[in-house]
């Protein structure tokens, strides 16, 4: 059954690799990511990723996602600058938010299947040398919130409650609760314990 990625980021493709999906073509959509008036972030991001996935339009399965870093009522997108990315991190700093991803797959016949994720996370508040550093680093570019748990940006994390994967993109089990329930073939299904 073919499937293609409807997502620029290489994180998503590596997500998907280790559970042994490999999608048949990466087609990243090109949709407006501005959310509506007093849009919440939830149905924001399973808006946005719904979005995505209708915007490619092949034949098959066609995954999308969106993550979005919520603090209370705001929405955190990606940073455009690095200014942006300072200001995100410091407010960011020393308290709890949410990790939101909307994950859509549309299937031949049309339907979507889509959910939301959500994941909380505490990032440390930084220094001011800490916060230069990672600017420097470029890591926040491209990411939601301006951080990566994946990356030096776990030195900040403390903690986490719920999916890690979701964080860094694509929830996994929900993932392959999708895939699966479209009839995917999901290799490690095969795999005897
Ligand atoms: C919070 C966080 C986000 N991110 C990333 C995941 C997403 O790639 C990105 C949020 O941007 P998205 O708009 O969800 O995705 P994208 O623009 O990278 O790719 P596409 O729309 O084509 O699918 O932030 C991390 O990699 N690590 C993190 O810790």
């Amino acid at each position: 059954m073919r499937l293609t990625l409807a997502s620029a980021s290489p994180r998503r493709r590596e997500l998907l690799a280790q559970i042994g999906v490999t999608p048949d073509a990466i087609m990243p959509a090109d949709i407006d990511e501005t959310p509506q008036r007093g849009e919440q972030p939830r149905p924001y991001a399973l808006r946005l990723a719904r979005e995505k996935a209708a915007a490619v339009d092949v034949p098959g399965l066609v995954l999308a996602a969106d993550t979005v870093v919520c603090v209370g009522r705001r929405i955190l997108g990606k940073p455009t600058d690095a200014d942006e990315a300072a200001r995100f991190l410091t407010l960011l700093g020393g308290r709890r938010h949410r990790v939101m991803t909307g994950i859509a797959l549309r299937r031949t016949d049309g339907f979507v299947s889509a959910k939301t994720v959500e994941t909380s996370v505490k990032l440390k508040r930084l220094s001011a040398a800490e916060l230069n550093a990672y600017i420097d680093s470029g890591e926040w570019q491209g990411k939601a919130g301006g951080y990566a748990i994946q990356g030096i940006g776990a030195a900040f994390v403390p903690w986490i409650s719920g999916s890690y994967t979701n964080v860094v993109g694509l929830p996994l089990t929900e993932v392959a609760g999708l895939l699966n329930a479209a009839g995917y073939p999901l290799s490690y299904q095969g795999i005897a314990a």
